[in-house]
């Protein structure tokens, strides 16, 4: 389903919105929520809002528990670090307990964080159905998301949660969960702005279906919801 907003402003506004309120249906159908933080510049606004009045004030953050769809492989303070970014424009503003808060370590080789972050996500689930309440998802223009990017292993792997990813034009590992485990979500929210975006989500969404190329096509919920927050430049293809 498509929020089509004038600005990103409002976009993230409304994103914001849905979160608060997965969060508490969660919250109040499981006493907990589970929610997975995308990286990227889109979704700074969001986790700005989130982290002021009212949304602050009113999510459940001593319920919830905070986890990555990908992460680069370097250290927490390196400026490239998804976590930290998430640190410092939701997470250290927002009373969810430091013990609820997963980021991915990049600070051992990226096969060993994948599968410590694979065994971290199967204690978590335990018991129950590994299932995130809420998957937040960014768009690259290449029609990669989280770091599912094109052509890469990464894109034919069925069992694993999470793994690893070596992308030569970046000289660099990255650590993503894998398309069939983010399928399995409830609700699953893309956040993307701008012109720039236009003609890839068309093609994600309404072009031939070529996953290796556009590995963003391979999210498909398998039984949840998926959502695009986006602005009106990014969407004028696609409406
Ligand atoms: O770590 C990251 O960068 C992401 O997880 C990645 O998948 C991102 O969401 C897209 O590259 C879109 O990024 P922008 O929002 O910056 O366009």
């Amino acid at each position: 389903m498509f929020h089509i907003y004038s600005t990103s402003e409002q976009a993230s506004q409304a994103l914001a919105s849905y979160f608060a309120e997965a969060a508490k249906e969660a919250v109040q159908t499981q006493g907990r929520f589970t929610v997975a933080l995308t990286g990227g510049s889109s979704p700074k606004q969001l986790y700005q809002i989130l982290a002021n009045s009212p949304y602050r004030d009113s999510i459940p953050w001593n319920k919830t528990f905070v986890f990555w769809g990908d992460e680069r492989s370097v250290p927490f303070n390196d400026s490239r670090n998804n976590a930290k970014m998430t640190f410092e424009a939701l997470l250290n503003h927002v009373p969810v307990p430091k013990d609820q808060i997963y980021p991915m370590s990049g600070e051992i080789p990226a096969d060993e964080s994948a599968r410590q972050y694979e065994g971290i996500l199967q204690k978590h689930f335990a018991g129950q159905p590994p299932q995130f309440d809420l998957i937040l998802l960014g768009l690259g223009e290449n029609g990669h998301t989280a770091s599912l990017f094109p052509y890469t292993p990464v894109l034919e792997e069925k069992e694993r949660w999470v793994k690893e990813v070596y992308l030569t034009d970046q000289q660099m590992y990255r650590i993503t969960l894998t398309a069939p485990f983010i399928n399995q979500a409830k609700k699953i929210a893309f956040i993307l702005f701008g012109s720039s975006k236009a003609q890839v989500l068309y093609d994600v969404v309404k072009g031939k279906y070529q996953p290796d190329f556009l590995p963003a096509q391979l999210i498909k919920p398998s039984s949840g919801k998926l959502h695009w927050f986006i602005d009106e430049a990014a969407a004028h293809l696609v409406k």
